[in-house]
C-alpha cells in the first residue's frame, strides 16, 4: 500500500531536534514519544467508526461516534521500539502489546531473533508495528513474517526515520502493508546506518554506550 512521509510541522520540527549532536537521553525519549503520538494519528485516520445512542448531559438521548470493530495491537521491536510505545499508548490506552525482541547483527546487517511474545486473535486485530528505525529492512521483514504466520492481515509500520533500501525492501516482500514515517532519509552508510539519520537509536533511548 506504500509509504508515507507524515510532513506535519511539528513531527518535522521534533525530528529535526532529535538530530542534533550531543542530545541527552531524557530528550531523544520524550521526542521518540511525541512523535510517535503523532504518527499514531495518521495511522489511524481511516479506523471505521459506527453511531451509537448515550444519554447526554441534558437528559436527551443523543447520538455519537465510536470506533467499530477490529482492535489493534502495537508491536514494539525490542529494544528501540519501547521509546515509541508510551507515545502510542496516549492515544490507543487499551491496545494490546505484542512483543517482538530482534537485533540486527552489525558485520552481516542480519535480524537476529531472541523473543517473541504475541497477543491472541492476532487475525483480528490491526497491528501497529513500531520502530524508530528502518534501515535495510531485515528487522521489519522479519516482524511483518511473524504476524502473517499469525494470520496477521491489516498491518502499519510507524517509524521515526526510514531509508529508501529498507522501504524498497519492505514493500517488494509485503506490497500489503502501509508505512508511516517522519523522514525518508537519503541512503544507508558503510556500515548500514542510516544517513543522515538519527544514529542508534537504541543507544540513545537506552543510554547505552
Ligand atoms: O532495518 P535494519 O537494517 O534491520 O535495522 C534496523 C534495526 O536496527 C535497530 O535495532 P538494533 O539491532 O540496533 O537493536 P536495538 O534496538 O536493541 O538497539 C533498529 O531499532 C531496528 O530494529
Ligand atoms: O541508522 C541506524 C540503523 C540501524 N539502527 C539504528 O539504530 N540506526
Ligand atoms: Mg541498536
Amino acid at each position: 500500500m506504500g509509504l508515507q512521509v507524515i510532513k506535519h510541522p511539528l513531527v518535522q520540527h521534533k525530528l529535526g531536534l532529535m538530530r542534533k549532536s550531543g542530545i541527552s537521553t531524557k530528550s531523544f525519549r520524550e521526542l521518540s514519544n511525541e512523535i510517535a503520538t503523532l504518527l499514531t494519528y495518521e495511522a489511524t485516520s481511516d479506523f471505521l467508526l459506527e453511531s451509537t445512542t448515550i444519554d447526554g448531559w441534558s437528559g436527551n438521548t443523543i447520538e455519537v461516534q465510536q470506533l467499530k470493530g477490529k482492535k489493534v495491537t502495537v508491536v514494539p521491536i525490542l529494544r528501540a521500539g519501547i521509546g515509541m510505545l508510551d507515545g502510542v499508548l496516549n492515544l490507543i490506552p487499551s491496545a494490546k502489546v505484542s512483543v517482538v525482541g530482534l537485533y540486527r547483527n552489525e558485520e552481516t546487517l542480519e535480524p537476529v531473533s531472541y523473543f517473541d511474545k504475541f497477543v491472541s486473535a492476532l487475525d483480528e486485530r490491526i497491528a501497529l508495528v513500531i520502530d524508530p528505525m528502518l534501515a535495510t529492512g531485515g528487522s521489519m521483514i522479519a516482524t511483518l513474517d511473524m504476524l502473517k504466520q499469525r494470520g496477521c492481515k491489516d498491518i502499519r509500520v510507524l517509524v521515526l526515520v526510514a531509508a529508501p533500501e529498507g522501504v524498497e525492501a519492505v514493500l517488494a516482500k509485503h506490497p500489503d502493508v502501509r508505512i508511516f514515517t517522519a523522514a525518508l532519509d537519503s541512503n544507508l552508510n558503510d556500515n548500514g546506518y542510516i544517513m543522515p539519520g538519527l544514529g542508534d537509536a537504541g543507544d540513545k533511548i537506552f543510554g547505552t554506550r
